[in-house]
């Protein structure tokens, strides 16, 4: 009989297309292993909204693997460390593992392949991370230039079955109870928006897909639109591996849409954001340009007003209503629209100058698709201090964007002091005169905002 072969998973919580599953599957008895390891990632540990979703999903994996007659392995700790005892109980020497890109996962990866056969597999990307380089052979630092290579090295790799049958190997090993990792908030628990909001798991993922089908074609147009429900929403899917990129590419290859297009390109986008990663491991916590050390942030840690108005943005009470009702959403679900991200983003860094990291670490405990590399490739885009040009006197103006994509519906849905209130005032009430009782002024008046940011990137520039 074949030897017992370990399969590592992390953020691939899926059976089909799984390309680390389906070579471990050909090579014998397969013992699933999920680690929880809130050590090694150190800050960047999951978030509340992240273990939320992750519980759900390997309750959903775990069922499935069920059905096939097979066990997922829990174990919580050191990842190398619990993976090489789990090995050490089965008797096996190879892990197969989808390679990540995090860099504690690259480290674990570098230990654990000192330890025990390691078979890494690219199984979450369109095009494997690294693989796309310049003439000379060197890393795209910079989208556009990246996104027409990957295009050039089309097409990605084949789509992968789910394993048709697994074996089990001798005995099980002991597996920790999920519940008892307390993933799920209980006091209090929080979670009842995310309940209604999300399906979770690989069979939702692509019902998902399904039901989104018929917007792909609309969704040049319609992307920017927050009241209209017609992006995908399928950012956590794809963050916890429970649909891969290369799956999505299949189905809509066919396309020749301007939507399809544009979607495309949101994927290359998360391809994209896995080269910074790689080239830039602390891209999460440093500016990417230096002179940004030396920014005039105003620092919540010593400033009274500011810690007032980080919170006042964390809970959707600055005064302009696109900002409120994109953190309320992000509260009650886990998600915000993107067009509404970067409103919220440039508000907290322009308008309120608070370091992009604040924002980073909000986002990445509240988010249920909190992505190390996607998060911080936005936040620093959105700053001006990353790798692409300076974008940091490109101010958005709050009340302009909400008129622009017809955000009342979404306003009314988020913020409910607002719901009686009709356009144009809903995006202003405060302009108007019409500002109810319960909601707060704005906290910062958006030229003084606008002012205050520039005179600080003048001040950075000079000294
Ligand atoms: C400040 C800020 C922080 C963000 N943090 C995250 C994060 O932690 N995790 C995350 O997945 N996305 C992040 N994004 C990117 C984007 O907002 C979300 O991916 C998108 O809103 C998810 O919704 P969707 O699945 O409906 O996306 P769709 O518009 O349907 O796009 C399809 C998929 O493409 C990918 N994608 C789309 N836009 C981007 C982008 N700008 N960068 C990278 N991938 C993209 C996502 O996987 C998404 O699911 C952030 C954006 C901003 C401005």
């Amino acid at each position: 009989m074949s030897k017992t072969q370990i399969l590592w998973l992390r953020r691939d919580l899926r059976l089909a297309d799984n390309p680390a599953l389906y070579h471990a599957a050909k090579a014998g008895p397969v013992v699933c292993v999920y680690v929880l390891d809130d050590e090694s990632p150190k800050h960047h540990a999951y978030g509340g909204a992240s273990r939320w979703w992750l519980h759900h999903s390997l309750e959903s994996l775990s069922n499935s693997l069920a059905r096939r007659h097979a066990k997922l392995i829990l174990r919580r700790g050191d990842a190398v460390e619990e993976l090489c005892k789990v090995a050490q109980e089965v008797g096996a020497t190879t892990i197969h593992a989808n390679r990540h890109y995090e860099p504690w996962w690259r480290k674990a990866q570098g230990k654990l392949a000192e330890k025990l056969d390691l078979q890494l597999y690219d199984g979450n990307f369109l095009m494997p991370p690294g693989s796309i380089t310049t003439g000379t052979g060197g890393q795209y630092k910079i989208y556009t230039p990246f996104s027409r290579a990957v295009r050039e090295a089309y097409p990605p790799r084949d789509e992968l079955p789910a394993p048709e049958t697994l074996s089990s190997p001798d005995s099980w090993p002991a597996s920790d109870d999920l519940a008892d990792w307390n993933l799920l908030p209980t006091k209090p628990d929080w979670a009842g928006g995310m309940r209604t909001f999300w399906k979770v798991g690989e069979d939702a993922a692509h019902e998902r897909l399904d039901a989104w089908e018929a917007d792909v074609d609309d969704y040049d147009d319609k992307r920017n639109f927050p009241s209209v429900d017609k992006v995908s929403r399928l950012s956590p899917h794809l963050h916890f591996g429970e649909i891969s990129p290369i799956q999505i590419w299949h189905r809509f290859k066919h396309k020749r849409s301007d939507g399809w297009r544009t979607f495309e390109g949101e994927l290359i986008w998360r391809d994209y954001s896995q080269n910074a990663i790689l080239q830039f491991p602390a891209y999460a916590t440093q500016n990417y340009r230096e002179d940004f050390d030396r920014f005039p942030w105003r620092d919540p840690a010593t400033n009274e007003a500011a810690a007032r108005d980080l919170k006042a943005w964390q809970h959707g009470r600055t005064g302009y209503p696109i900002v409120d009702a994109g953190m309320r959403q992000l509260w009650q679900t886990g998600w915000m629209h993107n067009r509404v991200r970067m409103i919220t983003a440039s508000f907290l860094i322009k308008h309120l100058l608070i370091d992009w990291r604040e924002g980073e670490k909000w986002f990445w405990d509240t988010l249920c698709d909190a992505d190390y590399a996607s998060n911080a490739t936005n936040w620093q885009w959105t700053a001006g201090t990353g790798v692409d040009s300076n974008m940091f006197s490109r101010i958005m103006a709050p009340l302009t964007q909400s008129e622009k994509f017809d955000a009342a519906r979404y306003i009314r849905t988020y913020v409910p002091e607002l719901k009686g209130i009709d356009e144009p005032y809903v995006h202003d009430p405060e302009e108007f005169g019409r500002r109810p009782a319960g909601y707060p002024r704005k906290i910062i008046p958006h030229k003084a905002g606008r002012e205050r940011a520039l005179a600080a990137l003048k001040a950075m520039k000079e000294g």
